[in-house]
């Protein structure tokens, strides 16, 4: 299968959107007319440069306003194509994308229009040249690919096919099964784009907000089976408009998209064996059985500090690493890390960061398929070396330089035992029983491309972004999770440093795990339990205590329980929610506490706003920066 991807999509000059599309393992590129205009050198110094390095020159795009014009103008447009022609010929590229006209002029009229086309497919196959036709979503006589099929049907020339493009089929709405009745020999070539759901003129949404399969709200892979039933085999190519992407890193843009295309072609081998022949094999999703553990970077005062957060909330240092400045933290399944290396990767996560969660175990079936998903996937393998009774342990590399580490029931299982000597110390604990969720910040424009890795490496859905209200700016959420629920990740993506986020974000070095949040089964009985262990809970304002008697009909008796141990409450028809949150620690990192009762599958968002601000006047109290 051959991938490609419009220079469009991407950010830079066209020499870095060569290098960076290269570098991301396409096999071909579109042209879009403008970056070729905008470049100094010849078409045929551009063509060469392409295939030197190593993609082909699949498609230059677009021609616009080209049929159904009256008589005058028509003479015009078809002189304009043998100028294109001319050009194609140049950069060494056989197709051409038409799409429907949006000329003031234009007459409409199917035969017209494929009379047009006829005559085009004439003057292209004189050339060795081949025309492919687009309906464009607000064409003005033709916006439906089964329009620009009878078109291009009765055109009935060899060198005239269509050209499909998920974001005018599925952005207005067009069931892509009408795709399956087009023969796959005249399909000429498929673009793909995923798109946010939101209400907006077609246009201003296809040019601002489309985004990679997988990232967006589309019947992506639902257009990309019918395209596949009907034997089409041809390049599938991504063509993104889309304002962050046009401002990014071109590297991480085409990695992302690359990861995007082999992850809905994955899918798309899966849900339809019998017509994806040539699709290469790769270990389904992978499914998270659980957070196996969470490894902080933390030396000195820092150290001390998270140590005695640990006890105050139940915590008990369970074992010693047999070789390492290294100590287990357990409590139910928790298992908190804390690396005091000065070398390998903690240690290079400590100079980067500071203290900082450089490393994440999870639960899995098959360690090995994990990683092997991950680098189909274009994560790479992480591993150091081994010190003395050290597991290998597979591993990638995750985001924002971290590390994932995946633990699965053979021999791996046993690194509690293998790697940490017991210790014998025991606490009652303060019921906490697993890792409920964990959360990571990072810059709002990196937010797709962290949940592009999470949803196409494991079995993970997106919940809708939210907004979270920090007084000082507004920070967007997401949360993705596994079917079961019991591996959960949110992503909180920060546009200003003034927010809570955010300045986490400028004092760290980039995007990692702010919070870890730890489930219990009752968390009034953990309240109880923290107050004899010297937990300190962030303190909140009374005047949200006094709202929730406004809005929830509570127990008084509940309602001064977590007025006086600083409970938080949420409930959304389906279940309800408790948290209790950690004053900060090390910065700006924090844990939480909650509670889910019925199918409460949410976060807590509603009270976001009471959270930050408590976290912010309690950073301002103890002198912190006053961010
Ligand atoms: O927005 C446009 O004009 C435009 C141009 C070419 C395409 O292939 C397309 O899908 C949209
Ligand atoms: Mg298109």
């Amino acid at each position: 299968m051959k991938t490609g991807i419009a220079t469009v999509s991407i950010s830079g000059n066209l020499e870095e959107k060569i290098e960076a599309i290269a570098a991301a393992g396409f096999t071909g590129i579109e042209i879009f007319e403008q970056d070729f205009i905008a470049d100094i050198r010849s078409p045929r110094a551009v063509g060469q440069r392409i295939r030197d390095a190593g993609l082909e020159v699949m498609l230059f795009q677009p021609f616009r306003d080209f049929e159904g014009l009256p008589d005058g103008l028509r003479a015009k447009a078809f002189d304009r194509a043998e100028r294109k022609f001319d050009v194609m010929q140049e950069l060494g590229c056989d197709l051409v994308l038409v799409c429907s006209s949006v000329h003031p002029q234009a007459l409409g009229g199917i035969d017209r229009a494929a009379a047009d086309f006829a005559e085009l497919g004439v003057r292209a196959a004189a050339r060795g040249l081949r025309v492919g036709y687009e309906a464009l979503a607000w064409g003005r006589h033709v916006n439906d690919h089964r329009d620009a099929w009878e078109i291009v049907r009765r055109a009935d020339h060899p060198s005239v096919g269509l050209i499909l493009d998920s974001f005018h089929t599925l952005g207005r709405g067009i069931d892509p099964d009408t795709i399956r009745r087009i023969p796959g020999d005249r399909i000429f070539f498929v673009q793909l784009a995923d798109a946010p759901a939101i209400e907006m003129d077609p246009l201003y949404w296809s040019r601002h907000f489309r985004n990679m399969p997988g990232e967006g709200d589309l019947a992506v892979t639902d257009f990309m089976r019918a395209v596949m039933a009907t034997g089409y085999d041809g390049p599938i190519s991504l063509e993104i408009f889309n304002d962050q992407f046009r401002g990014g890193s071109p590297g991480t843009i085409a990695q992302d998209g690359h990861r995007s295309l082999i992850a809905l072609m994955d899918e798309v081998r899966r849900a339809e064996p019998a017509s994806s022949a040539g699709i290469p094999a790769l270990p389904a999703p992978i499914e998270v059985r659980d957070t196996a553990f969470v490894e902080f970077a933390a030396q000195g005062s820092d150290l001390i500090a998270l140590e005695q957060l640990l006890e105050s909330m139940g915590f008990r240092r369970a074992g010693r690493h047999v070789s390492k400045q290294v100590t287990l933290w357990q409590q139910g399944d928790i298992r908190f890390v804390l690396n005091a290396e000065t070398g390998g990767h903690a240690g290079t996560a400590w100079n980067a960061r500071g203290t900082t969660v450089c490393d994440i175990g999870l639960s899995v079936g098959s360690a090995p398929d994990t990683v092997a998903r991950a680098t189909a996937l274009g994560a790479r393998p992480f591993s150091q070396p081994l010190g003395p009774g050290e597991l290998p342990i597979p591993a990638i590399r995750g985001l924002g330089g971290s590390v994932m580490h995946f633990i699965d029931d053979g021999t791996l299982s046993e690194v509690w035992d293998v790697e940490f000597r017991p210790e014998d110390g025991s606490t009652p604990g303060a019921g906490l029983t697993r890792i409920d969720h964990v959360a990571q910040t990072m810059t709002y424009d990196e937010m797709l491309s962290w949940s592009l890795f999470y949803t196409t490496l494991f079995d993970m859905q997106k919940a809708p972004m939210v907004d979270v209200v920090d007084p000082d700016g507004l920070v967007r959420s997401r949360a993705i999770a596994s079917p079961t629920g019991k591996f959960r990740i949110t992503l909180n993506g920060a546009e200003t440093h003034r927010t809570l986020a955010g300045a986490f974000l400028a004092e760290g070095f980039g995007g990692t795990v702010q919070h870890v949040a730890l489930a219990t089964d009752d968390i009034f009985a953990t309240a109880a339990a923290l107050a004899k262990t010297g937990f300190a809970p962030l303190d909140l304002s009374p005047n949200y205590f006094d709202d929730l008697a406004a809005r929830f009909d509570l127990e008084p008796d509940m309602l001064a329980q977590m007025r006086a141990a600083n409970i938080l409450y949420d409930a959304d028809g389906t279940g309800e929610f408790f948290q209790l949150y950690s004053r900060p620690f090390a910065g700006q990192m924090f844990l939480e506490i909650v509670e889910r009762r019925g199918a409460y599958a949410g976060y807590g968002a509603p009270n976001a706003p009471f959270r930050i601000a408590a976290q912010k006047r309690f950073q301002r109290v103890k002198g912190m920066p006053a961010t």
